[in-house]
């Protein structure tokens, strides 16, 4: 007997039954979504991604994914990018050095046009075009437009002492309205660290992103911040592999400023910003891992470090 005899001759393709299993999984991660899909109806959610995290381009189509995920899931996410390494890049290609003093780039005024040029004019627009190729959500601005973000003059701090390292400032002010009005019409805020100088009209100042991100949580009341970084999380003592934490109480967090590492300092300090300033849950996850975003919304284990000052959620 043929096969199509066998068959009673009819047409299709033939279904492998060990599909049916995996699909059944997928089924699993889904209804487990289900719970955190509920709870996080209308949640403004704040992102901020580093330039680390944006180095691989299948990487940045991943965050990309991740992002509109959200938005049709029904949460009202806001990204507020880095871009460290592409300003270095840029730098070297204009023969210009890279150098920063507690963690915080050294900005002479030349540098300055550097970082503007590079996060509004380059990374800002890349992000946006990938957002959009799921639908046209992604609005990219700064802390310039409709006058976002004011800030002030900071200086670094080394062995305790303050040194002056030019224009780089601190939020000291946000007006969250602008990011309000697009979330609501359902779009999705690509915003830039660049901000105005309160004290001197014209003048623009180079924000860390991380404060810039916690800045805005705490403005907007997000329901979440969350760091996307190169690490897997907060590690209690670095770089031990066994000593990743996966939830961290504020206090602790505060307790770890003193002992930890310059990369990680802006991290800390802008989740204990955000938990202080009323954001209830704040995330450092490892954003070198694909859809990491969604794996800390939607599971329940959720990965990275949660810095909270309650429980799970
Ligand atoms: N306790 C810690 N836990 C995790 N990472 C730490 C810790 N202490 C220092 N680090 C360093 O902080 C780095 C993250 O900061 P950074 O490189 O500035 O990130 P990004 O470029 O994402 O802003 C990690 O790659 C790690 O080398
Ligand atoms: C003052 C200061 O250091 N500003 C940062 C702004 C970009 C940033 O924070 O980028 P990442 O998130 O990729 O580190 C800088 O010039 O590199």
């Amino acid at each position: 007997m043929s096969t199509s005899e066998h068959d009673h001759g009819l047409a299709g393709e033939r279904r492998d039954l060990s599909s049916i299993a995996s699909a059944a999984l997928k089924a699993g991660t889904l209804v487990e979504a289900l719970p955190w899909l509920e709870r996080y109806q209308d949640a403004l959610v704040v992102v901020k991604y580093g330039g680390n995290a944006m180095t691989d381009p299948a990487l940045k189509r991943a965050f990309a994914e991740d992002i509109a995920f959200l938005r049709y899931a029904g949460l009202r996410p806001v990204v507020v990018h880095g871009g460290g390494p592409q300003i270095a890049s840029m730098l070297e290609r204009m023969g210009l050095k890279s150098e920063f003093r507690g963690g915080l780039r050294v900005t002479t005024p030349e540098t300055m046009e550097v970082v503007r040029m590079v996060l509004t004019g380059q990374v800002s627009r890349e992000l946006v075009g990938l957002i959009n190729q799921h639908g046209p959500m992604a609005f990219g601005l700064s802390g310039e437009d409709a006058r976002l973000f004011g800030a002030r003059r900071r200086p670094a701090y080394v062995d305790g002492e303050a040194v002056d390292i030019g224009l780089v400032g601190d939020v000291e002010m946000v007006d969250p309205q602008i990011v309000r009005d697009l979330t609501h019409s359902g779009r999705i805020p690509v915003i830039s660290s660049v901000a105005p100088d309160l004290d001197n009209e014209g003048q623009v100042l180079n924000v860390n992103a991380d404060t810039a991100a916690s800045a805005l949580a705490v403005a907007l009341g997000a329901h979440k911040l969350v760091v996307l970084t190169d690490v897997e999380g907060v590690y209690a003592n670095w770089p031990d592999p066994e000593s990743l934490l996966s939830t961290l109480p504020v206090e602790d967090a505060e307790a770890m400023l003193a002992t930890v590492e310059t990369g990680m300092v802006p991290k800390l300090e802008a989740c204990i910003r955000a938990v202080r300033g009323g954001v209830p849950h704040t995330h450092v996850v490892n954003g070198t891992r694909p859809h990491s975003i969604l794996l800390e919304i939607f599971t329940d284990e959720g990965i990275g470090t949660m810095i909270t000052s309650g429980g799970r959620w």
